[in-house]
């Protein structure tokens, strides 16, 4: 996962939210992760509650295209009804003039219906279009919203395959398919209504056709709604797939992987395509039924016809008309129950992308989630196992404290602790150096305090800004909110586009001369030197920015979002002795004013901190100034002796 800057800004990179200040209004409260490791999909009755709000937030709008529809179908209605009245009065020798009259008003009904038909159609389409608009911009919003944790367990195929494919499947379903089908469902009702006006028999000899016609849609419903979504799932398996070959492409080249890759591809295809294909066959033999129903129908209204015909209960011109008018009926009810194929594959993907809104949705109060924005253990309802010590939000809530973590252990997987019983405590203003081996558990204890990971026992807070701090007012608006916390990660990731924009995604308003400031001031002198300065392309494509280059930028994003607790786990293993007494300095100039907790990979960064916090496999072994550590001759004053011989980091 890519992100320096891991922050609530909303402009910022790759933003899942930044952990809580509590009690600040709309502190991000952890969502309930599921046990198991992919995004949730939402129930039959979430997706429906939900499409039914889409539609209905223009509820006026709606209101008029119904009548609007009815209105055609009505007009549609009688046509049939013309064509009786004309073939009566053929069989019964009328005038010509007659004839020409119905024919006029058969014209006239059909323009009528084919113009509130288009005109309804539109309105719907209309109506289809906006929600189409609220969801994709909905489903983007939870996607950026999603805890890290999430993502990772999901896998980003997973949501990209959401926010694309099943996006693509609801808007072809709401586009195209849902005004054809709410004219469709109106012709039929009112058709039903024609035919009993004729003679009630007329209209129950058409619903002989109704039996199978349910039993066929109930028959592909039951297989196909599992297909499509097995499809969906396999789609998204394709695309992590595929994703994960492509970004790995170096690696995958240079170990000679290309051959295995491209094969574990294949497969994933083929199990999409054979998934498909079952689909497909489903959706004939469905069809087929339903080509039976109609034959029975039809069979039974000409039936019936020639039976009230021969009793003289209606006219032929009557007959006819029931005839036409069951005829009509074939395209809208194949039409709807052959859509079902369209809508099943929509609510498949109507259900992931619900499932991704309230993946990102924030539990009610009691939910697992303190008042205090501690961070519940993941796993929120299982039973508290011996030994567990739920923090409560009053235990942890010390009000010098800026990062708390209270008894913390942590397991990427079920079973493999990789963090037991840490116990650490920042106060505000203080800047921490945590210390220790390769796999100590550092990272691990900075992304708890991120919020990207919930511990799996104890609890962890970050309190707000230290007081008096001001926020950094812009220019031309309103100041922006401050974040609470951001963390420079260890991959410092250079975003595509020129050096100003990269800056600006921390503070979108800030001037050029800011942002002159913040490189000054993290001495990236080096941008001074560039003949297009702040407009020259960097990322992609763009100039290729060092290790060190590029951490710069990082902590000049950090002073231009101005947080007030800073995690800064940064490793530029590649700097010489210079490069990392300027990343120091920088990182000192970034850190001013703010709570730090300085993972640190360089001692150097240790001696300049407040405190120390030495770990080890998981725990804290040792915590005290660096004075004080290496007075005491314990695992620091090793470290730190270690390192000054140089065989260590530098
Ligand atoms: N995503 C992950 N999934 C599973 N295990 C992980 C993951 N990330 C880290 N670990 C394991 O957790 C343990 C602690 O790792 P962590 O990265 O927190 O240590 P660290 O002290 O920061 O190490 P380093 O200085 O090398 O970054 C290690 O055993 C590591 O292998």
């Amino acid at each position: 996962m890519s992100g320096d800057v891991v922050t609530a800004d909303p402009a910022g990179p790759a933003t899942p939210a930044a952990p809580a200040l509590p009690g600040a209004p709309g502190a991000p409260a952890a969502p309930a992760v599921p046990a198991r490791a992919i995004l949730p999909v939402a129930t039959t009755a979430a997706t429906n509650a939900a499409l039914w709000r889409m539609l209905t937030r223009r509820r006026w709008l709606f209101a008029a295209t119904v009548a609007v529809l009815l209105a055609g179908s009505v007009a549609g209605l009688a046509t049939p009804a013309l064509l009786g009245v004309m073939v009566n009065v053929v069989v019964e020798g009328g005038q010509t003039s007659e004839l020409v009259r119905f024919g006029l008003l058969l014209l006239g009904a059909g323009v009528l219906s084919a113009i509130l038909g288009y005109l309804g159609q539109t309105l719907l389409a209309r109506i289809c279009e906006g929600a189409l608009a609220d969801l994709r911009e909905d489903v983007l919003a939870s996607a950026l919203d999603l805890p890290l944790e999430q993502v990772e367990q999901a896998g980003v195929g997973d949501v990209v395959a959401r926010v694309s494919g099943d996006v693509d499947a609801v808007s072809e379903a709401i586009s195209g398919v849902l005004p054809a089908v709410t004219s469709a469902v109106f012709t039929i009702a009112l058709t039903l209504v024609g035919l009993g006006a004729l003679d009630w028999r007329f209209a129950l000899a058409a619903v002989a056709a109704a039996p199978l016609q349910v039993v066929s849609l109930r028959w592909f419903l039951r297989r196909s709604g599992p297909v499509y979504r097995e499809v969906r799932v396999a789609e998204a398996q394709r695309t992590e797939q595929v994703i994960e070959t492509v970004a790995g492409a170096t690696t995958v080249t240079t170990l000679g992987h290309g051959e295995r890759h491209e094969a574990l591809v294949a497969q994933s295809s083929i199990r999409a395509i054979d998934l498909s294909l079952t689909g497909i066959a489903l959706l004939t033999r469905f069809y087929n039924r339903l080509n039976i129903a109609e034959l029975i129908g039809l069979g039974a209204v000409l039936a019936v016809g020639f039976w009230l015909v021969s009793g003289d209960a209606v006219t032929v011109g009557a007959a006819t008309a029931a005839a036409l008018y069951f005829h009509r009926l074939f395209g809208p009810i194949g039409m709807v129950l052959g859509e079902f194929d369209e809508i099943q594959k929509a609510g498949a993907g109507l259900a992931r992308l619900v499932g991704v809104t309230t993946a990102t949705a924030r539990p009610a109060e009691g939910d697992g989630v303190s008042a205090g924005g501690d961070r519940a253990p993941a796993g929120g309802d299982r039973a508290p196992a011996e030994g567990d010590r739920p923090a409560s939000a009053a235990e942890v809530r010390e009000p010098r404290s800026a990062v708390v973590l209270r008894d913390v252990s942590f397991a990427y997987s079920p079973g493999r602790e990789v963090l037991t019983g840490v116990d650490l405590e920042v106060a505000e203003g203080e800047h921490v150096a945590l210390v220790g081996a390769s796999g100590a558990g550092k990272t691990s204890v900075a992304k708890l305090a991120m919020g990207i990971h919930r511990p799996t026992r104890g609890a962890v807070q970050v309190l707000g800004a230290a007081p008096g701090r001001r926020r950094r007012a812009s220019a031309d608006g309103p100041p922006a909110p401050r974040p609470d916390a951001a963390m420079v990660s260890q991959e410092v990731h250079v975003f595509s586009g020129t050096l100003a924009e990269d800056l600006r995604l921390a503070a979108p308003r800030a001037s050029d001369v800011e942002l002159h400031a913040a490189l000054d001031a993290v001495e990236a002198g080096w941008v001074a030197d560039l003949p297009e300065g702040l407009a020259t392309a960097v990322g992609a494509g763009g100039l290729d920015l060092s290790p060190d280059r590029a951490q710069q930028l990082a902590l000049a994003r950090i002073l231009l979002l101005d947080p007030a607790v800073v995690v800064l786990d940064e490793a530029t293993a590649e700097v010489g002795t210079d490069g990392a007494a300027t990343l120091d300095r920088a990182a000192r100039a970034a850190l001013s004013g703010r709570t730090a907790v300085v993972i640190a990979h360089r001692l150097s960064q240790a001696a300049a901190a407040d405190r120390v916090v030495v770990m080890d496999a998981g725990r804290v072994v040792e915590s005290g100034t660096h004075d004080e550590l290496r007075a005491t001759g314990g695992p620091y004053a090793r470290l730190w002796a270690a390192w000054e011989r140089g065989s260590v980091g530098r």
